[in-house]
C-alpha cells in the first residue's frame, strides 16, 4: 500500500485565499485592515527566514505587516516596552514573538506581558487556560493546521485514537488538547516513554513533534494510519553535493508511506499551513477586536 501525500502547501494556498476574501471584506465594508507585528530578537538564520516568510504573506493576502528586529542582546525592559506598545497599537490586531528567545530573557513572562486577544501564537497563559476548558481561544498555529488537514482528510475524528509524540507547550500539549476537542481518545508520548513504538502502532493518527530526524519508522506504524509529521530537521545531503543540506521530518518518509493511508510531507506539510493559519488567526482576532463575525473555517 502507498500513502496518500497530504499536500500541507496546496491546502494552505485555499487558507490563504479564504484569508484574502476575509481582508477584502473588512477593507470594503468597515474600513478596516488587518495587522500582524512579528517580533524577532536576535539574528538566528532559520528565524529569519521564517519571519520574512511571514511577512511576505501577511502583505500578499492584504494585511499590514510590521516587523521589529531587535538586536540579540536587547534588554527585557526594552522588548517589554515593546509589546506594551504594540498592545495598545489599535492597527496592531496581532502580536508574534519569535521563538526561541535569547537565553537573557524569560520567555514566560515575555508571553504573559502580549495582550491574549493578540496572541495570535495561542501561547499566552489565558488562551491555553480557555483551550484546555473548550472556550473560544486563540488556537496556536501549528496543531490549529494539523488539525484542519486532518478534519480535511477523515471528515469527523470522533472516536480515533491518536497518538501525539512531543509534549511541549507549543506543539505537543495544544495538538493533544485539539484533538480531545474532536473526540479522539489521545495519548501524549515524550522521551520517558516505555515502547513508544508499541504505543505508536496503537494509533488511527499519529502527529509527530520531536525534533529528531527521521525517528519514527515505517513499522511503527499501523498499516493505513493517517501521519502528520510536524518535525523539521535540517540534515546533511551529500548526494546534493559537498556541504549541501536538506529537510527532513520526524518519520522517515519512504517507509511510512509504504504503511500510512496518508502523510503529509517535508517540506510542503505542516510548515506552510502553520504560516496561513497565522494569517488565519490575525483575521480572526481582528474581527473579535471589532465585534464583527468572525470567519467560519478558519478557526477550531
Ligand atoms: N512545522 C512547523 O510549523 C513547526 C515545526 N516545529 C518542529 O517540530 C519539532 C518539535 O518542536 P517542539 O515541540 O518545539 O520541540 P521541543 O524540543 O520543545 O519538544 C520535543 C518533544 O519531543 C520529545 N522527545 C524528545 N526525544 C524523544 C524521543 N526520543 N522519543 C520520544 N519523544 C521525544 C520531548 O520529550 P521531553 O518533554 O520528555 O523532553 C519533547 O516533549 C521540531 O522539529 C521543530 O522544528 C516546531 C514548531 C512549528
Ligand atoms: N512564536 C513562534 N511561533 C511559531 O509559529 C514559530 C516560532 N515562534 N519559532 C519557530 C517555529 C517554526 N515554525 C515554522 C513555520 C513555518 C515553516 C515552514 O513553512 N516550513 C517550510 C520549509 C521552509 C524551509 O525551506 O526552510 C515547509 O515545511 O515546507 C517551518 C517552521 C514556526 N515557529
Amino acid at each position: 500500500m502507498t500513502a496518500q501525500i497530504i499536500d500541507g502547501k496546496a491546502f494552505a494556498a485555499t487558507v490563504r485565499e479564504k484569508v484574502a476574501g476575509h481582508v477584502a471584506r473588512l477593507k470594503e465594508e468597515h474600513g478596516i485592515t488587518p495587522g500582524l507585528a512579528v517580533v524577532l530578537v536576535g539574528e538566528d538564520p532559520a528565524s529569519q527566514v521564517y519571519v520574512r516568510s511571514k511577512g511576505k504573506q501577511t502583505v500578499e493576502v492584504g494585511m499590514n505587516s510590521f516587523e521589529h528586529k531587535l538586536a540579540a542582546e536587547t534588554s527585557e525592559a526594552d522588548l517589554l516596552a515593546l509589546i506594551d506598545r504594540l498592545n495598545n497599537d489599535p492597527d496592531v490586531h496581532g502580536i508574534l514573538v519569535q521563538l526561541p528567545l535569547p537565553k537573557h530573557l524569560n520567555e514566560d513572562l515575555v508571553i504573559n506581558a502580549i495582550d491574549p486577544a493578540k496572541d495570535v501564537d495561542g501561547f499566552h497563559i489565558s488562551n491555553v487556560g480557555l483551550l484546555g476548558t473548550g472556550q473560544k481561544a486563540m488556537v496556536p498555529c501549528t496543531p490549529l493546521g494539523c488539525l484542519m488537514m486532518l478534519r480535511d482528510h477523515h471528515g469527523s475524528l470522533s472516536g480515533m485514537d491518536a497518538v501525539v509524540i512531543g509534549r511541549s507547550n507549543i506543539v505537543g500539549k495544544p495538538m493533544a488538547q485539539l484533538l480531545l476537542g474532536d473526540s479522539c481518545t489521545v495519548t501524549i508520548a515524550h522521551s520517558r516513554t516505555k515502547d513508544l513504538a508499541e504505543v505508536v502502532r496503537r494509533a488511527d493518527i499519529v502527529v509527530a513533534a520531536v525534533g529528531r530526524p527521521q525517528m519514527v519508522p515505517g513499522d511503527w506504524i499501523k498499516p493505513g494510519a493517517t501521519v502528520i509529521d510536524v518535525g523539521i530537521n535540517r540534515i546533511d545531503a551529500p548526494e546534493k553535493g559537498d556541504g549541501k543540506t536538506r529537510l527532513v521530518g520526524d518519520v522517515d518518509f519512504d517507509s511510512a508511506a509504504e504503511v500510512a493511508g496518508a502523510i503529509t510531507p517535508v517540506p510542503g506539510g505542516v510548515g506552510p499551513m502553520t504560516i496561513a493559519c497565522l494569517l488565519a488567526n490575525t483575521v480572526t482576532a481582528c474581527c473579535r477586536a471589532h465585534g464583527l463575525a468572525e470567519p467560519e473555517g478558519l478557526t477550531a
